[in-house]
């Protein structure tokens, strides 16, 4: 237990006193619920214990101020039973209240649910309807004077209509997530971390730097007034708002705590669209009478709980940087990490995106060291930066040299490429498997392992290669029998027969996606049209620009690509445009409404579903959010399904229901 307190005091002087922790909120949590679980077992509290006390030191060269009412920290639940659990005291609390005192009884308890917002606390006192001073939580009873700091926040407001004597205020000082990527851009320093950035602004003795971090703030507490009182949660958000304090949209109140918990899932799913860090979500007991009535321990209401989400982020050892080639030959670093839990799957693999990158995080010299990592959405998670300020671990050598071919490497931007377009394995590999890959062309049953056999054993070097391929070249190689050569010769011929805008996806042109091939498809009608087409003509196109019509016109100036596509048509592949009409064909239910295709269905592949939905005028998107309309989910359908679950929106799971909507069956 005094090694944990020691650890804890620590970690509590770095988040609280230096806003520069050292171990990610996770990490110190455990720790903190370690200790809780030894008071409880021994029954004794050493002192010092964090458990018994808010907040950490106070910084000096700040004022210090007194709060009229004291500041509070949050019981927490970590899962939906501890809620339940906290409840069930409420409830008996109540119940024990209303038996001492049968003519005044407590209303049934009802619940209000709000963001819990990761940044800073803050106090704001007002005295006649001036801001007289702003202060930190502090110890809860004593916290730092920050007022010249919050003033540069444009959300506080410097003075309020509502003048009766002195009134104190709670929130969150906050930066936004987009200002703090923009800040990123050009900052030499680059902030890890959204909470520490506007914690460490807001603490900064001068208040110019505070002002240029544009901080935020969300106001939900009056926590001291001489004059006013409210009868509940709604009165006060109402008083907050009609003073122009900044309240956040989302307040939702409920009678039950089964549909409150069940709202938790909704805000956890939205939560990556926000553009400010929550740490969860608080529930609170609406009635202040009932506020009273269950009162405090040492460190927080009885009448709230904060339920706290799965961590984002964590801290980790970089073990090793290995260097992978892509098929555009761009070189992206890949870091080996200490394997460690975060927000449920098991972490070994983070992205370093560039070298530009890994200088501007100030990783160059990581290797051994210990690195914060976050990891949103379903993407590969990202090291932020290094957990500590030496400088000692060992550098991540950047190559000169092409890992896969040995060609020399040329810096663009903040990449490194290799330019050995026609002798660097993996580009080949990774061009031909992009050619054959759903989006593409759609070579059933050709994969990766595929392009490498066939690349090392029969010599297959281009994607028009496939299309000379034998039955008898097939039939000698390892895995191959007669039943899976064929199936592969059967699936190449049927994709001679492709549209021009998955021909030309499947080129795989720098700089082009899905939507421009589609555009270029559409306008030009034929791939002879479009390689001869002029940067003038392409840019008339919207979604393309002088980079991309460069890429274009560089693209289908290289004679090895003009050979490997006339040898493709030789061969008989025979791309053509769809006809582009303007009309849906046919009133359906999808017309006019957003639709995610997910997981796999029986027979159609995801590429025929989503024409068919366009062709009567639906608008086929990749990602499931507020706006989506149906998503159809095939077998094996992941997070997109459950985000849709999640969101109430209607999901159609058969194919023969989709078929029978598009008025096909
Ligand atoms: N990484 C570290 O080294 C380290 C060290 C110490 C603490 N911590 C983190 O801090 C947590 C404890 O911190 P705490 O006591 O400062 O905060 P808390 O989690 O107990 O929450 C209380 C705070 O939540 C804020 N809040 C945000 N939205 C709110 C809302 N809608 N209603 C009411 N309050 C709201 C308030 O500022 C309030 O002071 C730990 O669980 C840990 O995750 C991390
Ligand atoms: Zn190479």
């Amino acid at each position: 237990m005094e090694e944990l307190i020691a650890q804890l005091n620590r970690y509590n002087y770095e988040y609280y006193t230096l806003d520069t922790p050292t171990v990610s909120d996770k990490e110190y949590d455990v720790l903190y619920d370690e200790l809780v679980q030894l008071e409880r077992e021994s029954g004794a509290i050493l002192p010092g214990s964090p458990t018994q006390r808010v907040g950490g030191e106070l910084l000096k060269g700040f004022s210090e101020h007194r709060h009229l009412a004291r500041l509070w920290s949050l019981d927490k639940a970590q899962s939906v039973d501890d809620v339940r659990t906290w409840n069930q005291r409420v409830l008996k609390l109540v119940n024990d209240y209303n038996t001492k005192n049968p003519n005044t009884p407590l209303p049934q308890p009802s619940y209000v649910l709000e963001l819990k917002y990761d940044g800073l606390t803050l106090n704001l006192t007002y005295t006649d309807g001036k801001l007289v001073q702003a202060s930190t939580r502090g110890s809860g009873e004593v916290g730092e004077g920050i007022l010249a700091q919050v003033k540069t926040i444009r959300s506080v407001p410097l003075t309020i209509p509502y003048q009766e004597g002195t009134i104190e205020v709670q929130g969150e000082g906050i930066m936004n997530l987009s200002v703090l990527a923009k800040y990123n851009e050009t900052a030499v320093d680059p902030l890890k971390n959204a909470r520490n950035a506007a914690a460490g602004a807001l603490r900064n003795l001068n208040p110019k730097v505070t002002a240029e971090r544009k901080l935020n703030a969300f106001f939900y507490n009056v926590g001291y007034s001489d004059t006013i009182g409210f009868q509940n949660h709604q009165e006060m958000v109402d008083f907050l708002r009609a003073n122009h304090f900044k309240v956040n949209p989302y307040i939702t109140f409920f009678d039950f705590i089964e549909d409150t918990i069940a709202e938790l899932s909704n805000i956890v799913a939205q939560r990556d669209q926000l553009d400010y860090l929550i740490d969860g979500a608080v529930i609170k007991i609406t009635d202040m009478r009932t506020r009273e009535a269950l009162g405090y321990t040492d460190k927080f209401p009885r009448w709230a709980v904060a339920f706290k989400f799965e961590a984002e982020e964590t801290t980790t050892v970089l073990e090793s940087v290995s260097w992978e080639v892509g098929r555009t030959g761009k070189i992206t670093p890949v870091a080996r990490v200490e394997a460690v839990e975060l927000a449920g799957v098991t972490v070994q693999n983070c992205t370093l995106n560039n070298i530009g990158d890994i200088e501007r995080k100030n990783l160059k010299y990581a290797l051994g060291s210990r690195v914060f990592i976050r990891r949103s959405n379903d993407v590969i998670p990202e090291i932020l930066g290094k957990a500590t300020e030496d400088n000692d671990g060992e550098e991540i050598v950047f190559p000169t040299a092409c890992p896969a071919c040995g060609s020399s490497l040329e810096q663009r931007g903040a990449h490194l490429f290799c330019n050995n377009r026609l002798g660097c394995k993996p580009q080949l590999i990774g061009r031909i498997t992009h050619f054959a890959s759903r989006d593409a062309m759609d070579i059933e049953s050709f994969s990766v392992m595929t392009a490498e056999q066939l690349y090392d054993e029969v010599g297959v070097r281009d994607p028009a290669d496939l299309y000379s391929l034998t039955f008898d070249q097939l039939i000698g190689l390892d895995r191959f029998g007669e039943k899976k050569a064929n199936k592969l010769l059967e699936a190449l011929e049927k994709s001679k027969a492709c549209d021009l805008s998955s021909f030309l996806f499947a080129l795989g042109i720098p700089n082009t996606g899905k939507t421009t091939t589609k555009a270029l498809a559409d306008h030009f009608g034929s791939l002879d049209k479009l390689m001869a087409a002029t940067a003038d003509e392409l840019i008339t196109l919207q979604d393309v620009g002088a980079i991309v019509a460069d890429s274009i016109l560089t693209f289908f100036a290289d004679p090895r690509m003009q050979t490997s596509i006339r040898t493709m048509i030789e061969l008989g592949v025979s791309p053509t445009a769809a006809a582009v009409t303007n009309e849906p064909k046919q009133e359906t239910i999808f017309t006019g409404k957003t639709v995610v295709l997910t997981g796999t269905l029986p027979t159609l592949s995801r590429d025929e579903a989503a024409k068919k939905l366009e062709a009567v005028g639906a608008k086929v998107t990749g990602s499931v959010s507020k706006k989506t309309d149906f998503v159809i989910a095939g077998e094996s359908a992941g997070s997109k399904l459950t985000k849709a679950q999640q969101l109430g929106i209607r999901i159609i799971d058969s194919e023969e229901e989709l078929l029978q909507m598009l008025g096909e069956a």
